[in-house]
Formats: structure tokens, sequence, C-alpha cells
């Protein structure tokens, strides 16, 4: 590659012929590109779009050339585009400092083309990963390119095709001096809530995809909890796909407004493509797949000793819908409950679940804003729990009417410690905590598998019990192992002989 020269605050000086021959430009475009994107394939393309909409002008590149030339055949009338042959065509065709976003396949793609333009980029220059990269891996990559003299900003961005389009919620890490260069450029594209962009500065480092992680994890938690409650008002009413997608209509005209509601409607209306009146849901195999940011949620959860049990439930579900051979040896084996459930009220019954379902959701919330918390502390990150309420409320997937209220509870008390204390979650659970326990006991009987509902409830009794049988595993703990135990009425830490005399000595 040709080196380039910049003169301070102007354009750098090019070799005019290489950067004819590598990339192409429409008429009217600029000289340079105020930002880069490589990788365009569903979220990349989107995202170059949105930025070209949005007045940038932007150099698209991609491995294979073909999507670059689709892009430019299909949108350059959107916005400003430089298609771009080769990454160091790319480094040609901006501005400085450099801006260049990769939104390649997470993990080692993701890696290949970091590396390819650690090479090409100069002191000063900012480097985006907006894929799901593990923030493990993005603090990595910022501790290495940091040290080149490149700012990396692992940004997580949620939204999918429609949002990386038309307004994701964007959580970028990394330096405040990276984002005050790259955070306008980012708002301008972020969904826009009551005129406050879904896009701020995260934290240093990985802090971006971390928050982006727990997010990936609480929508795994909301889609379960939707699953749930599908199922049971399927399997003990007898509704049918048609009746069902009206009461989710409903319920997202209250509390529950989000989008997760709102397809969930769409899709229980959706008919089979193939023909013929059956229900598009009846057709789909029952067996969730995941890309992996749920689990990783779990496996940090755990690391950090934070429950997110709602979550966790949540990834286990999709396991045991995968497990098709112990599914199948199971039918025929393994029975239900010998009666069938009757329900008196079945409108009691629906408005029983919409409840159970809201009330889990503040515990699956509760639990993943705890775990943006702890890791806040462990990664020595200073994240504002309201802010990221706030970027969440629109753009993502888990975009929600009750973000406003977490954003309330977080702004009126930071160091809340649960957010289930909060006056209004705290009166939400209570006065849904009947509806919720019946929820579960009927699932129990009917013999249908609430593990969300379930370990939210456990959750909110085992907070609000002033004893739990803890003080038993403690003493088991003691007289097998002599781990000791702490006292409810001293201090300090104590054994009890327990194959002698059962004196108890102070350790
Ligand atoms: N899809 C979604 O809804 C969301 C996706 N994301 C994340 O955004 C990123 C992009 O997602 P998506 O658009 O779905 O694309 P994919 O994850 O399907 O990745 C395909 C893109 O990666 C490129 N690529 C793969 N390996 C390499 C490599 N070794 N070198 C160079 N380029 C490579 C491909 O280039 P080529 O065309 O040459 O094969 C193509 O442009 C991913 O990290 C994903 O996890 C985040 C939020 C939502
Ligand atoms: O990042 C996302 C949204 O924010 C994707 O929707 C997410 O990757 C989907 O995950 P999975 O395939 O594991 O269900």
């Amino acid at each position: 590659m040709t080196e380039t020269t910049t003169e301070p605050g102007g354009t750098a000086a090019q070799p005019e012929q290489s950067e004819k021959e590598a990339s192409v430009q429409t008429p009217e475009t600029p000289d340079k590109a105020d930002i880069a994107v490589t990788g365009l394939a569903t979220m990349g393309r989107n995202l170059a779009r949105n930025l070209a909409r949005n007045g940038h002008t932007v150099a698209v590149h991609n491995r294979t050339r073909k999507r670059t030339d689709t892009l430019i055949a299909e949108y350059a009338t959107e916005g400003n585009f430089i298609a771009c042959e080769s990454l160091s065509d790319v480094v040609r065709a901006l501005k400085r400092p450099r801006k260049v976003i990769v939104m390649v396949q997470a993990g080692a793609g993701t890696d290949e083309v970091i590396d390819q333009l650690a090479e090409l980029l100069e002191p000063g220059d900012i480097l985006v990963d907006g894929g799901n990269a593990h923030f493990i891996d993005s603090r990595r990559r910022e501790s290495a390119l940091r040290e080149r003299g490149l700012h990396f900003v692992g940004t997580g961005i949620s939204g999918g095709e429609e949002g990386a389009l038309n307004g994701p919620s964007i959580m970028p890490g990394g330096t405040a001096e990276a984002y005050k260069t790259l955070g306008p450029i980012l708002e301008s594209i972020s969904a826009q809530v009551d005129g406050t962009p879904c896009c701020t500065h995260v934290g240093a480092d990985g802090a971006g995809h971390f928050v982006k992680m727990v997010h990936n994890g609480i929508e795994y938690a909301d889609m379960q909890l939707i699953g749930e409650s599908y199922d049971l008002l399927r399997t003990v009413l007898g509704k049918t796909p048609e009746e069902l997608a009206e009461i989710f209509r409903t319920w997202n005209t209250g509390d529950l407004e989000s989008f997760l509601i709102e397809i969930t409607a769409d899709v229980l209306a959706a008919k089979d493509p193939r023909g013929g009146d059956g229900a598009f849901i009846d057709k789909v195999l029952d067996q969730t797949e995941q890309k992996g940011t749920g689990r990783w949620t779990v496996q940090i959860a755990l690391d950090l000793g934070t429950p997110v049990s709602g979550i966790a439930e949540a990834v286990f579900a999709r396991s045991v819908s995968g497990h098709a051979e112990q599914r199948d040896a199971a039918q025929g084996v393994l029975e239900g409950p010998s009666e069938k459930v009757a329900v008196d009220n079945p409108d009691q019954f629906v408005d029983d679940v919409r409840r159970a379902l809201y009330a889990s959701k503040v515990v699956a919330y509760a639990q993943g804003f705890d775990m943006i918390r702890a890791g806040a502390e462990a990664y020595d990150w200073n994240i504002d729990l309201g802010a990221m309420a706030t970027i969440w409320r629109g753009g993502c997937i888990i975009r929600a009417r009750f973000l406003d209220r977490i954003r309330e509870a977080y702004e009126k008390t930071p160091d809340l410690p649960s957010l289930l204390v909060d006056p209004y979650f705290a009166r939400t659970v209570n006065e849904g905590q009947e509806a919720w326990r019946r929820v579960v006991a009927t699932a129990a009987a009917a013999g249908v598998p609430v593990p969300g509902f379930g370990a939210a409830l456990s959750y909110f009794d085992a907070l609000r019990r002033d004893r739990l049988p803890a003080a038993l595993l403690q003493g088991l703990r003691d007289l097998f192992g002599a781990h000791t135990y702490r006292r409810t009425d001293a201090e300090g830490s104590f054994h009890l002989e327990w194959s002698g005399d059962r004196s108890e000595t102070e350790i």
C-alpha cells in the first residue's frame, strides 16, 4: 500500500491513480469518506445505508466484491458511497482520524479483519467492531491496539436487520476520547426516543460488548417467558394461534408493550407460507437455536456470582428443546398428569398469565441490571445503569415501554440494591404475586414446563424471605468439611466439634 500524508486539519494527499483504480464513486461523492464499513452482509449493508442516509460519506468494502457491487447497484442513490476493492483502499478513502466499522462474522473472521486493518491504520485512527464479540476478546483487542496508538471501540449494536437500517440501539465501549470523535456519528444513526439518541458511551475497553451480551441474555429470558405464556394459554385453555395473536396484541397496549410482544402477535397470526389454513407456528420445528451470547452471559454471571436464573433457565430451555434424541426417547415413557386441569374462569387465567409474565420479566431485567453492576465493579467500568435503560428504550430487540420505569428508578436511586425494591417495581411484583403463584401451580398441575416463571417466582421469594435454608447448608458444610459458619448473634467464623463434644470454636 502507498502511504498517505495529511496536513494538519486538511485532507490526505493521495496517489491519484491508485485511488481511481481502487474505488468507485458516484459523481457527487466527496473525495473522502467520513467513515467506512467493512462486512456488507445483513448488518453491515444496512448500517452503511443508514450512515449514508444520514449525510455521511461511507467507504464500503466486503471480502467478496459482489456484496459491495450489489450495495452500490441497489442503493447508491440513498447517499454518498465510495466502493472499495480492498482494505488498503478503505484506508486511503478515509478522512483522518480514520473511522472503520467492522461488521463481519464474530470470532476468527473479526480477528482476521482487525489484524489486517491494524497494519494499515495509523495512530489516532479508530477501529470499531460492531459485531457480537465476546467482551473478553474486546478487552484483549483494545489493549493490543492501544499499544499501537489505535483506538479500538468494541460496540454492541442491536436491532437486527431493520434496526441497523432505521436506527439501532448502539452500545460503544473504548476510550472517552474515541467517543468524542465517533459518538456524534453513531448518535446520528441510532434510534431516537423523545429526542434522545439510543447510543451513549458505555465505558472503557470491553464495556460496550459486555452490556450488549447482557442485553442478549435478557432477550433470551424475555423470549422464554413469552414462549411459556403461549404454551400455557394454548395447552390449558386450548386457544388457537389466531386467538393467541389477538391476546398478545391486546397485551401490547398495556404495561407489557414491547417489540417482542408485538412480533409475537405477528408470528402467531402468520399462516403457513406454503399455503392452506394452517398456522405458520405449527410448521416450525420446536428446537430453538442459539449463537452463544445467552450462554456467555450465564458463564460470566457464574464467575461474577450474580444470580441470573431467568437467563440461565432460558439458555437451558433452548438446550432441552434441541435434545431431540432424549425427547424422542421420553415419548410414551414419561407420563404427564392423569387428569386434565380445568380452569373455571378462562378470562381470569389469561389475565393471571399476563401478570405472571410482567412480574417474571421484571425479575429477569432486575437480574440483568445486577449483572451489569457486578461487571462494572469487576472490570472497573463506570457504567450508568439509568443510561443503559435509556439507550434500550428504542432500536433494540428488548425495547419496551417499561424501560422508562427502569431509567426513572436508577436515575432516582443510582445505588438501588435491586430493581425489585424500587417502589414501582415492588408494587408490581407484590400485586402480581397471587396471579403468578396460580399460574405456576396450574402449570405444574397441567404438566406444562415453566422454568422461566418458576425461577423468577423462586427468586422473588428468596429475596423477600427473612430466613433461607442457607443456614442448614452451612451446618452441613461445617459437619462434613469443617468449612465453618457465621452466627446471627456474634461476629466471626466458627466450627462445631461434630464428632467430639460438640463445643464451638472461633476460627
Ligand atoms: N444478524 C443480526 O441480526 C445481528 C448480527 N450482529 C453481529 O453483526 C456481525 C455481522 O452480522 P451479519 O451481517 O449477520 O453477518 P454474518 O455474521 O453472517 O457474517 C457475514 C459477513 O462476514 C464476512 N466475513 C466472514 N469471515 C470473514 C473473514 N475471515 N474476512 C473477512 N470477512 C469475513 C462475510 O464476508 P463474505 O461476504 O466475503 O463472506 C460477510 O460480509 C456479526 O458479528 C453478528 O454477530 C449483531 C446484531 C444483530
Ligand atoms: O444480537 C442480536 C440482537 O441484539 C441477535 O438477535 C442475537 O444474536 C440472536 O441471538 P441467538 O441467535 O443466539 O438467538
